[in-house]
């Protein structure tokens, strides 16, 4: 295990186990249907590839990049698209592939987005959901795991950008990193403002 792991929550192999049977359900849900994957950059990376492979279906991939952390462990508040979609999504079932929901504000601002966009249908798929009041509220159709309100990494999530390249999800200790400010809940998403 890493030094700065203080527990491994999720091990590799539980993770796939967990993504063979998301996968075999979003088989059988989108059977016929005009698939579209679109994974958040970075996090989501590890989750959308293995999950990807664990549909049997023709599907389409595209990759939108937001971000608020920064190199925080807590929002920013403001969500900025990084990279949008390469096409129109009008003619497409879109599914959203998160690696986590933790205060709901980027799924929340991603999916108001996506909405205008008027997508066939557009449903959430998050590997990981923690376990906490939200500050947005958001509809999750697929999820893996429930997990506490601890920062974790390792499988697509960070710290400063580090830690991603872990194959499970663990708790990273506290003394890692060390804040006082607790800057979303002192900020209003982009989406509330404009
Ligand atoms: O529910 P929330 O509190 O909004 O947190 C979840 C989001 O935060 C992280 O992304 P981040 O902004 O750190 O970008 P990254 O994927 O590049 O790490 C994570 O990958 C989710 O997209
Ligand atoms: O617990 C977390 N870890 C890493 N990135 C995150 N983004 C939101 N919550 C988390
Ligand atoms: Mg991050």
């Amino acid at each position: 295990m890493h030094q700065d792991i203080e527990e491994i929550l999720i091990s590799e192999e539980e993770l796939q186990t967990k993504i063979t049977a998301l996968g075999e359900q979003i088989t059988h849900d989108y059977a016929g249907k005009n698939l579209l994957l679109l994974g958040t950059l970075k996090g989501a990376v590890p989750f959308i590839a293995d999950l990807a492979r664990a549909i049997n279906l023709p599907l389409e991939l595209d990759y939108m990049a937001v971000a608020s952390y920064g190199n925080s462990t807590q929002s920013s508040g403001i969500v900025r698209i990084v990279k949008d979609l390469e096409g129109p999504i009008d003619q497409k079932h879109v599914l959203v592939i998160e690696d986590i929901i933790d205060s709901g504000l980027t799924l929340h601002y991603l999916i108001d987005l996506l909405r205008r966009r008027n997508p066939l249908s557009l449903k959430i798929c998050s590997l990981l959901n923690k376990e906490r009041t939200r500050l947005k509220d958001v509809p999750i159709d697929y999820h893996g795991f429930t997990i506490p309100d601890k920062f974790v990494v390792g499988y697509g999530l960070d710290y400063a950008q580090l830690y991603r390249n872990l194959p499970y999800i663990g708790i990273l200790k506290p003394s890692v990193y060390s804040e006082t400010a607790q800057p979303e809940k002192q900020h209003k998403s982009m989406a509330e403002e404009a």
